[in-house]
């Protein structure tokens, strides 16, 4: 199969390559935050903050300060050191829907353009494909096409818990969003905002058409700009450049959570989804040149002993088509039909 194309569709990602397709309480307040951040939650007069990626902190009068990390098991009963011990956790990738600029066939970039109707549908269908399977937390970028298509998508899950987006960038922002009942978090989802996931920034192609701008630099330019690994846009970024922040803040930040049994959902962008599939994949920078990503299809990842299984598309939530489930994802599934029927 040396310099055979092989051409495999996996829902909605299409590799054309030559070697196929690998395959937080204190005063009685509870805050949301992912494990891996260190809460610690109170007030005191001049407390201090300090807030990184991963860890944020507000001091607090010794007698008011606790630790907590309250986030979401998927299932109630499932503690979290069972599903550590399981060592599975599923990785749901999805680009957001078509968005206004898409439709117009305009570069896009780090423009933060919303979704149109179609998009907004796009959205829908995917979060039934992915109803039945567990979403404990959802990583999304800075861009509103992005989060929309998360919480659209949310919309349709049988589990019916409560997406809810994290203010971290301020003291008060923390503060005032602040939950004060425990079972209201457990029915919670926290909802992390990235720029690191955002689109690649397209330099100074964004807002213009695609189509005038390979008429006025020829196809194959374009196509190099649009596709490669390496070749950044005028004054934009490569996906190589995009990789080193993309797949940085998955690796250190997401990784972690699924190490740890949480399953994930990322809702993000073409070229920020193709740097880490790449990773995910191990694709070559000649392979992700054919990588392809349709708007508001899910793809659905397995992460076992430390390595990461492609499950493909979920074709519905009912069907189990190209991908088979687990049998920690049918157990979750049964789950999910018996809190139904009750
Ligand atoms: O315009 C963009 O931001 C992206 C995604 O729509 O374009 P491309 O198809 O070139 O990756």
């Amino acid at each position: 199969m040396a310099n055979a194309m092989l051409h495999q569709s996996v829902g909605s990602l299409q590799l054309l390559g030559n070697s196929g397709i690998h395959g937080e309480v204190g005063n009685n307040s509870v805050r949301l935050f992912p494990k891996g951040f260190k809460v610690q939650i109170g007030f005191s007069k001049g407390g201090t903050y300090s807030s990184g990626e991963r860890k944020c902190s507000i001091r607090a009068s010794a007698s008011q300060t606790s630790v907590v990390n309250p986030v979401l098991s998927p299932s109630n009963n499932d503690t979290h050191e069972s599903r550590k011990k399981s060592n599975e956790a599923a990785l749901i990738l999805i680009r957001h829907g078509e968005s206004l600029w898409n439709e117009k066939n305009l570069f896009t970039g780090c423009v933060d353009v919303p979704l149109t109707k179609k998009g907004v549908e796009e959205a829908i269908e995917a979060g039934k494909r992915i109803s039945n399977i567990p979403v404990d937390m959802i990583y999304t970028s800075a861009l509103i096409r992005a989060q929309m298509t998360a919480m659209l998508a949310m919309t349709q899950h049988r589990r019916k818990k409560v997406p809810i987006i994290m203010h971290n960038e301020s003291e008060q922002a923390m503060a005032w969003s602040q939950i004060y009942s425990e079972d209201t978090l457990k029915q919670s989802i926290p909802v992390i905002a990235a720029w690191q996931l955002n689109e690649r920034m397209y330099g100074e192609l964004q807002g213009l058409n695609k189509q005038e701008t390979a008429d006025r630099f020829g196809k194959e330019k374009v196509h190099e700009w649009r596709r490669s690994y390496d070749i950044p846009p005028p004054n934009g970024e490569s996906l190589e450049m995009c990789a080193q922040r993309a797949v940085a803040y998955f690796k250190e930040n997401i990784e972690p959570q699924l190490l740890a049994g949480k399953n994930v959902m990322i809702a993000a962008h073409g070229n920020s989804l193709r740097s880490i599939i790449m990773y995910l994949d191990k694709l070559t920078s000649q392979e992700v040149i054919s990588l392809e990503l349709s708007t508001g299809i899910p793809m659905l990842y397995i992460f076992k002993e430390g390595k990461f299984i492609r499950r493909g598309s979920p074709v519905a939530p009912t069907e189990a088509g190209v991908y088979a489930y687990t049998r920690r994802l049918a157990q979750y599934r049964q789950k999910l039909d018996e809190m139904m029927s009750n």
